[in-house]
C-alpha cells in the first residue's frame, strides 16, 4: 500500500472511531441526565423525610428506618450518576484524540498480524465484541513503550506471553484528523516528542502518555519496589513519570486502591495547581496533595512551624548558625537516638503535665504519674500511656458526678435561660421527670459533662504528657560528640525559647514528632498505600524516616535532583539509594536515573549544565532555539530599563515570562520597580494559582514549574558570590523551555565564566 493509501485507510478508521465515540457520548449523556433526574428526586424525598418531627419517640423509630432506606437509595443513585459522569469524561477525552499509537502483533502460529490501537482509555465497539482502543496501561500496551520490532514479551494473568511486534505506528490526531503519522522502531519517535516539547507552556502540565520514554516507562510500571528512588536531571520528566505512575497504579488496582490512599508531598501550592489536570485528563481522580509545611503544621497545632522557604531565606541572609548541630538533628543517627531514648525511658524520666480546667488544676501531673507507675513494668510505654489515658477518662466520669453537685454548677444552672435548658434536656421533656429535683440533677449532670468536655478532649489528645519538655530532656542527654557543649546548650535553649513563643524551627520537627509518636503510640496511618515525595533534595533524612514511620504500610516513590538543592551539598545517586534504603529499612529498593532533559532547548540545557561542576552526565534533548542571552548593566536604573524592555519584548511571543529572583525580597523589589510600567504579577507562597503573562517570583516558588521565557534576575558576583548557590542558578536556568535571559548588574558571578562565552550571547550596555 502506498503511504497515501495507508493514511487514507487510517483516516477512515479514525472517522469510524470518532463516530463511535460521538454515538456513545450521546447515549451516555441521556443516561446521565436520567440518573441525575432520579438522584434529584430521591434526594428531595430524603430531605422531606429527614425533616419530619422526631419528638414523638414511636414515630422516630419508624422514621429512622425509612430514612436509612432512603439514605441508601440516595447513595446508590449518586454512585450510578458518578459512574456515568466518569464514562462521559473519559469519552470526551477520547473525542479530542482517540488514540496515539498502533501496534501490530503476530502471535506464535498465526499468519496474519493483529492491529491494536492505544489511547488514553479503552473503548469497545457498539456490540461490545471488540476493543477498538486499548488503554495505554493495559499489559499488552507495554509493548508500545518498551519494545523494538521483533520478538517481545508482555505479562498476562496466565504468565508471560511472547509475541512478534511487526509494526509500531504513531499518530497525532487533532479534532478527528490525522495531522501526523509515521512508523518507528524507536521507543517513541523523536518527531512526536519534538512536536510535544515545542509547544507553548500553559498553566497546567500535560499528560505525556503518547510519548513516554523507556526509562520513564520503567518508573511508571514498577509495581514491586517498596522504595523507588528516581534521580533525574532538571526537566527529565520525573514529575510527569510519577503522575502517569499514579494513573497506572489506580488502573491496575481498581478494586483495592483509591486515590485517597495515595499522597503526594509537593514543593508548594503553585506546583499542586500546575499538575492538577494530568490525572483528570487520564480519567482518574487526583491523589491527595500536601506540602511538608502543611503536614507539619497539622501535627503541631498551635505552633508556628518554620517553612522550608522561611528557612531558606534565613540561611541565605544569616548563614546557618550551627551547621553541625543542624546536620545531626536531621540525620538518621538522631532518629535512632530518639528511638533508643524512648525504649529506655523510666517513669521518673517521663514529663507529665497538669490537666487544667477553668484556671485550676483538675488532674495533677503527680496523679497522672501515679496512675502510670502502677501499670505493669513490662508493658510498652505507648501501651502504658494508653492505659493511663483510659484510667483518667474513667476518673473523669466519676469526677463529673461530683462536679455536678458543686457550687459552680448550681450557679450555672440557676442562670440558664429557657433555650439553654431546652438544649440541655435534649430529647427529654419536663414530664419525663417525677420530681423537680430529679430534673435538676439531670440538668446539672448534663451541664457538668458539657463543660468538662474540654478536660475529656485534653486527656484524649494526651495533654497529660508534655512532649516539649520530654524533647528538651532528650536533647540535653544526647549531645553529639562533634558539637561543643556550649553550642549544644544553645540549641537546647533555643528550642525551649521557641516553644515559649509558640514557634518551632524545621530542624527540630522530625525528631520531636517521632519522640511524641513513640511515647504516645499515636500518629500512624496504616491505610495509605503509596507515598510520593517530589523534590526530595529538600527533605532531611530524619524527615523521610519520620514519614516512613507515619505511613508504615506505604510504598515510597522518592524523586529528586541533588543538583537542584538550594544551598546544600550534592550526593551521588547510588550513595543516596544506600543511605535511604538503610534509613527506611527498605526490602526492595530500586534506583532509576534519568539523564535526558526534555524541558529546555539544547542551547539552554547546554548552558545550564555548564554551571555545574559535574554537569557532563546531563544530555540535552535535540530541540533547538536561540542561545541564552546575558545582559550586563552597570547601574540599577540601566538594569531596570533593560529588564522592562526585555519583558515587554518577550511577552509578545511567550505566554509566560517569569523573572526569577534569589529570594522574596528581590522579587518584591523587582515588582515595585516594574509594576508602574507593565502588567506584572508578583507571586508569594500563599498563592495557589499560576496566571500567565509576566510573573516575578523567588526561585523556590518556581520549583517544579516551567515557563516559556525565564529571566534570571541579577546573576552578578554581588548577588551570587557563595559557590553553594550554584544549585539556585542551575534551578533558575532549567525552568526555561524556549528562551533564557540572564541579567547581571555589574560583573557576573564566578559560575558564569569566560568558558561559557560560546554558549551565550553577551550584550554589554552601550
Ligand atoms: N516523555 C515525554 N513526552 C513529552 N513531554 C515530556 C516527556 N517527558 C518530559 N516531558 C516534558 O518535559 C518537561 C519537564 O518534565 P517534568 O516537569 O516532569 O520534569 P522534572 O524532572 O520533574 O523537572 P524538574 O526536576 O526540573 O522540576 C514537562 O514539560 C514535560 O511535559
Amino acid at each position: 500500500m502506498t503511504e497515501q493509501n495507508e493514511r487514507q485507510t487510517e483516516q477512515k478508521r479514525v472517522d469510524y472511531v470518532t463516530k463511535q465515540v460521538a454515538d456513545q457520548i450521546k447515549t451516555n449523556q441521556q443516561l446521565f441526565e436520567q440518573a441525575h433526574h432520579e438522584t434529584r428526586m430521591v434526594d428531595q424525598n430524603y430531605s422531606d423525610n429527614a425533616s419530619v418531627n422526631l419528638y414523638e419517640v414511636d414515630d422516630a423509630m419508624e422514621t429512622n428506618a425509612m430514612i436509612e432506606q432512603q439514605r441508601q437509595l440516595v447513595a446508590r443513585s449518586y454512585e450510578s450518576e458518578t459512574i456515568l459522569k466518569h464514562q462521559l469524561d473519559t469519552l470526551s477525552n477520547l473525542k479530542k484524540s482517540p488514540y496515539f499509537g498502533r501496534i501490530d502483533i503476530k502471535d506464535p502460529g498465526e499468519t496474519t498480524p493483529e492491529s491494536l490501537y492505544i489511547g488514553v482509555a479503552s473503548l469497545m465497539n457498539e456490540d461490545k465484541s471488540d476493543f477498538i482502543i486499548y488503554d495505554w496501561r493495559a499489559p499488552i500496551a507495554g509493548i508500545y513503550y518498551n519494545g523494538n520490532l521483533g520478538n517481545v514479551t508482555y505479562p498476562t494473568p496466565a504468565g508471560t506471553q511472547t509475541t512478534e511486534l511487526v509494526k509500531k505506528r504513531q499518530f497525532t490526531i487533532k479534532d478527528g484528523h490525522i495531522t501526523n503519522m509515521f512508523d518507528t522502531n524507536e521507543t517513541v519517535g523523536d518527531e512526536m516528542l519534538q512536536a510535544a516539547l515545542g509547544e507553548q507552556n500553559d498553566q497546567y502540565m500535560q499528560n505525556i502518555v503518547a510519548t513516554i520514554q523507556k526509562e520513564q516507562n520503567d518508573i511508571i510500571r514498577d509495581t514491586t519496589s517498596d522504595l523507588l528512588l528516581v534521580q533525574g536531571v532538571a526537566g527529565s520528566g520525573k514529575t510527569s513519570a510519577i503522575l502517569q505512575r499514579i494513573a497506572y497504579l489506580l488502573y491496575h488496582s481498581r478494586a483495592s486502591l483509591n486515590a485517597d490512599q495515595i499522597v503526594l508531598f509537593s514543593p508548594n501550592r503553585l506546583f499542586s495547581h500546575y499538575i492538577s489536570e494530568v490525572l483528570p485528563s487520564l480519567g482518574e481522580r487526583n491523589m491527595r496533595q500536601v506540602t511538608l509545611a502543611e503536614f507539619l503544621s497539622r501535627r503541631f497545632e498551635g505552633l508556628d512551624v518554620q517553612t522550608l522557604f522561611e528557612r531558606y531565606e534565613v540561611e541565605q541572609t544569616h548563614g546557618i548558625a550551627n551547621q553541625a548541630a543542624q546536620t545531626y538533628l536531621e540525620s538518621a543517627a538522631c532518629m535512632k537516638a530518639v528511638n533508643d531514648y524512648c525504649q529506655s525511658l523510666t517513669t521518673e524520666q517521663l514529663k507529665f503535665s497538669n490537666i487544667m480546667f477553668d484556671g485550676r488544676i483538675f488532674f495533677t501531673a503527680t496523679h497522672v504519674r501515679d496512675i502510670f507507675a502502677k501499670l505493669p513494668q513490662k508493658m510498652a510505654i505507648a501501651d502504658k500511656i494508653l492505659a493511663t489515658k483510659n484510667g483518667l477518662i474513667k476518673e473523669l466520669k466519676q469526677r463529673v458526678k461530683e462536679e455536678a453537685k458543686s457550687d459552680w454548677v448550681s450557679e450555672a444552672v440557676s442562670q440558664l435561660n429557657g433555650e439553654d435548658l431546652h438544649s440541655l434536656l435534649g430529647e427529654k421533656k419536663s414530664e419525663d421527670f417525677e420530681t423537680e429535683d430529679e430534673q435538676l440533677d439531670y440538668v446539672s449532670d448534663r451541664l457538668a459533662t458539657k463543660r468538662l468536655r474540654i478536660v475529656y478532649d485534653a486527656i484524649y489528645n494526651n495533654y497529660f504528657f508534655d512532649p516539649y519538655a520530654q524533647y528538651a530532656d532528650f536533647l540535653t542527654q544526647n549531645r553529639p560528640a562533634i558539637v561543643p557543649i556550649d553550642s549544644w546548650n544553645q540549641i537546647v535553649a533555643n528550642f525551649k525559647q521557641e516553644i515559649e513563643y509558640h514557634r518551632i524551627s524545621l530542624m527540630y520537627c522530625s525528631s520531636l514528632l517521632y519522640l511524641r509518636d513513640l511515647v504516645s503510640g499515636s500518629g500512624q496511618n496504616r491505610q495509605l498505600e503509596y507515598v510520593f515525595i517530589d523534590e526530595m533534595q529538600d527533605y532531611s533524612t530524619a524527615a523521610l524516616i519520620y514519614l516512613k514511620h507515619v505511613f508504615p504500610k506505604a510504598k515510597f516513590t522518592i524523586l529528586g535532583d541533588s543538583e537542584q538543592a538550594l544551598f546544600k551539598e550534592i550526593e551521588a545517586p547510588q550513595q543516596l539509594l544506600e543511605r535511604l534504603s538503610t534509613a527506611l529499612e527498605s526490602k526492595r529498593p530500586n534506583l532509576i536515573t534519568l539523564n535526558r532533559s526534555y524541558r529546555s532547548t539544547t542551547e539552554i540545557t547546554n548552558f545550564a549544565k555548564s554551571l555545574l561542576p559535574d554537569g557532563d552526565q546531563i544530555l540535552p534533548f535535540n530541540r533547538h532555539g536561540d542561545l541564552p542571552r546575558i545582559i550586563l548593566r552597570y547601574s540599577m536604573p540601566d538594569a531596570i530599563r533593560a529588564l522592562l524592555e526585555e519583558v515587554d519584548n518577550q511577552a509578545k511571543s511567550s505566554e509566560t515570562v517569569a523573572i526569577l529572583t534569589k529570594n522574596a525580597t528581590q522579587a518584591h523589589e523587582v515588582y515595585q520597580q516594574l509594576r508602574q510600567s507593565t502588567d506584572i504579577t508578583l507571586l508569594t507562597d500563599t498563592d495557589r494559582t499560576l496566571p500567565t503573562g509576566i510573573l516575578v517570583m523567588p526561585i523556590y516558588l518556581a520549583k517544579g514549574l516551567e515557563f516559556d521565557t525565564v529571566i534570571a534576575y541579577d546573576v552578578s558576583v554581588n548577588n551570587y558570590s557563595d559557590p553553594r548557590s550554584t544549585g539556585i542558578l542551575y534551578t533558575i536556568a532549567s525552568r526555561a523551555m524556549h528562551q533564557l535571559i540572564l541579567l547581571s548588574i555589574g560583573a557576573t558571578c564566578p559560575m558564569i565564566s569566560d568558558e561559557q562565552e560560546k554558549l551565550l550571547q553577551i550584550e554589554h550596555s552601550i
